[in-house]
């Protein structure tokens, strides 16, 4: 699998440096829409909380002093003057006061744009989503960035915000520190950041490691989501338990768990190892500093309360620049896993085609010109120069073995893929050239593997037109219409029966029941005058469907059927048969025309005839 180059180790330092930023602005705006005043008292919280325990170091030390002081005027005096120490001790508990509150403030203000944010990205790629064509679903590479994208970033913005702020407010920590630390020595000063970029080395290194490891190995995650699904959903457990794939399956799931552990495990103790040997030059820089502030209050250069502060200072400063260096790693990490998002968001799809909503030629009908078609990434064509003509109040049916193409077929027709080569017409304009909606309402579409959505009877077929969802009336008309009516009608809550397992009370409906629902799906769009069957009877039986159709004559009458059928006694009702080979058309005619024919239609016939006698 090839992927894109990343903005990783292949650049330049200082554009790796400045790559930590890519992202932000944008992170930064959509925070920022998502909740203004969130945001704001995000921001100020932030700032607070970076001035306070400057503020906190500063009044120690005049404590430790004022104590100092006091204990020499006791020494001398027998009693001293305890008012300014205690006012002192009350400040810092104040302002530590003042720093909890803003920490829990920061906390709730996170809390709540975490669930804002995850909602709204949740949204734009569910919205992306219904802007794809079909053949980005179909396409593996693609399907990796949107399980990538869902999987991991919906969370990634409000991080990289969060953290921008974190270095925000431990840089004005750390300026306020220095303020007070020069004092001492610049050195010092030098001293506590040149510790900690050993460790922020590291961190950038293994967080670059562990994003490429993350989006390498997406598609074997997603196996073990596939697995996750087949071994826990009630439309697989049937064969699951029957065929007894379970504990093939789970070794599946867990030998891709064990391949993807060991990699992890290897990446976690290298970063760990070399977090830890890396930090210790910290660590050593800080005793360093230690023994130095130490010997200059011994020998009188700073007085106890100095030290005291610069302890501390140096302590929480050293802090500080981890936790900066800490968030610009995380920085780093979050901008790849955001760079994944933006792939996705922003992936190419072309701009809806077509503006007409009427043809140069109404009741010219369909028209196949010389279509042909490969799927992408195949190699056979599907279908090869495929012309035919279909006129209002015509029934066509299209008969093939499995894999002929009858199916793709009808994805051109309905405008799911587009023909490499040749046209198809409708009332004399070129598909391409119609307004998406209006074509839509001409074309009333049912595929073999239509959806079984886990909604109420009513929303399942009221699904064929979404003008009409929740439309009780065009629901029951589409139901007689479909020959739905009569088994829906003893349903204990009729149009307003759950259906499937997944929600409480929901009721299962036989493969024949589920046909006749998406059959009166396909009646819902009631303008429409090109009704597309693609085997819409197969789980029925015989008899049920001889009904089905002769019922569906009378409804479509002056209307154009299209219909894929195995079943020949149905196919023969149609004015025309088309009978595809390998993507091309090899007879065309009425039954009769077939059967004087004595070609492969005739053949087919007789074979299934046969069988019925
Ligand atoms: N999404 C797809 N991507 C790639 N190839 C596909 C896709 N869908 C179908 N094909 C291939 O295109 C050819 C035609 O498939 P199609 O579904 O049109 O057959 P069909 O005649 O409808 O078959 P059936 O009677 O089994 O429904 C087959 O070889 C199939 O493998």
């Amino acid at each position: 699998m090839k992927y894109p180059p990343l903005a990783t180790d292949s650049n330049p330092p200082s554009r790796r440096f400045f790559d930590v930023f890519r992202y932000s602005r944008r992170a930064l705006g959509l925070v920022w829409s998502t909740s203004r005043r969130l945001a704001l008292i995000f921001a100020v919280l932030t700032l607070l909380a970076g001035v306070f325990p400057a503020a906190v170091a500063w009044i120690g030390q005049l404590i430790v002093d004022g104590v100092v002081a006091a204990m020499g005027q006791h020494r001398e005096t027998g009693s001293a003057d305890t008012t300014w120490v205690l006012l002192l001790v009350a400040g810092e508990a104040g302002v530590v006061a003042l720093i909890a509150g803003a920490q829990r403030g920061i906390a709730t203000c996170q809390a709540l744009l975490r669930a804002l944010m995850g909602q709204r990205i949740n949204l734009m790629i569910l919205e992306k989503a219904l802007t794809l064509k079909l053949a980005h679903f179909e396409d593996s590479e693609f399907y990796d960035k949107l399980t990538r994208a869902r999987r991991e970033a919906s969370t990634r913005p409000l991080s990289l915000v969060t953290r921008t702020f974190g270095l925000v407010q431990n840089g004005i920590s750390l300026v306020s520190y220095a303020v007070l630390l020069v004092q001492f020595s610049p050195w010092t000063v030098l001293i506590l950041v040149a510790g900690g970029i050993p460790e922020f080395l590291a961190e950038a290194k293994f967080s670059g490691d562990k994003f490429r490891l993350f989006r390498w190995r997406s598609p074997e995650t997603r196996m073990q989501m596939y697995l996750e699904t087949v071994l826990a959903r009630e439309d697989y457990a049937k064969e699951v338990k029957l065929f007894r794939l379970g504990p093939k399956l789970l070794q599946r799931y867990r030998a891709i768990f064990e391949k993807l552990f060991a990699e992890d495990r290897r990446l976690t103790l290298r970063r760990d190892s070399w977090g830890f040997a890396l930090g210790l030059l910290g660590t050593a820089a800080f005793y360093g500093a230690y023994a130095w502030i130490a010997l200059s209050a011994i020998r009188g250069a700073i007085s106890l309360g100095q030290m005291t502060m610069y302890l501390l200072l140096f302590r929480q400063g050293q802090s500080a620049v981890s936790a900066s260096l800490s968030a610009i790693s995380g920085m780093y990490e979050d901008n790849l896993y955001l760079s994944n998002l933006y792939e996705y968001l922003e992936q190419p799809v072309p701009p809806p085609q077509g503006e007409l909503r009427q043809g140069p030629r109404p009741g010219d009908g369909v028209r196949f010109e010389e279509v042909s078609f490969r799927y992408p990434g195949s190699e056979e064509p599907a279908l090869q120069l495929v012309s035919l003509h279909l006129r209002p109040g015509e029934s066509l049916a299209l008969v093939g073995e499995n894999g002929s193409g009858k199916t793709t077929l009808i994805k051109l027709l309905t405008r799911l893929y587009r023909p490499d080569s040749g046209r198809i017409l409708l009332d004399g304009l070129d598909l391409q050239q119609w307004e998406s909606e209006a074509l839509r309402a001409r074309i009333g579409v049912i595929f073999q593997d239509f959806g079984r959505y886990q909604f109420l009877v009513g929303e399942n077929i009221g699904a064929g037109d979404m003008q009409h969802f929740e439309d009780r009336q065009r629901w029951e008309q589409a139901a007689e219409k479909g020959m739905a009516k009569e088994f829906i009608d003893k349903l204990p809550q009729r149009y307003d029966t759950q259906l499937g397992k997944w929600f409480k009370g929901g009721r299962e409906l036989s493969g024949g029941q589920w046909q006749k629902i998406a059959l009166s799906r396909a009646f819902m769009r009631t303008r429409a005058d090109l009704l597309v069957l693609d085997e819409p009877t197969s789980t029925m039986d015989a008899a049920a469907e001889a009904t089905i159709f002769e019922h569906f004559r009378d409804l479509s009458r002056g209307k154009m059927t299209i219909l894929i059928s195995h079943r020949f006694s149905t196919v023969r009702m149609a004015d025309q048969i088309v009978v595809i080979e390998k993507g091309r058309i090899v007879e065309q005619g009425s039954h009769e025309q077939l059967m004087e024919r004595g070609g492969q239609y005739a053949y087919l016939f007789s074979l299934q005839a046969q069988g019925y006698r």
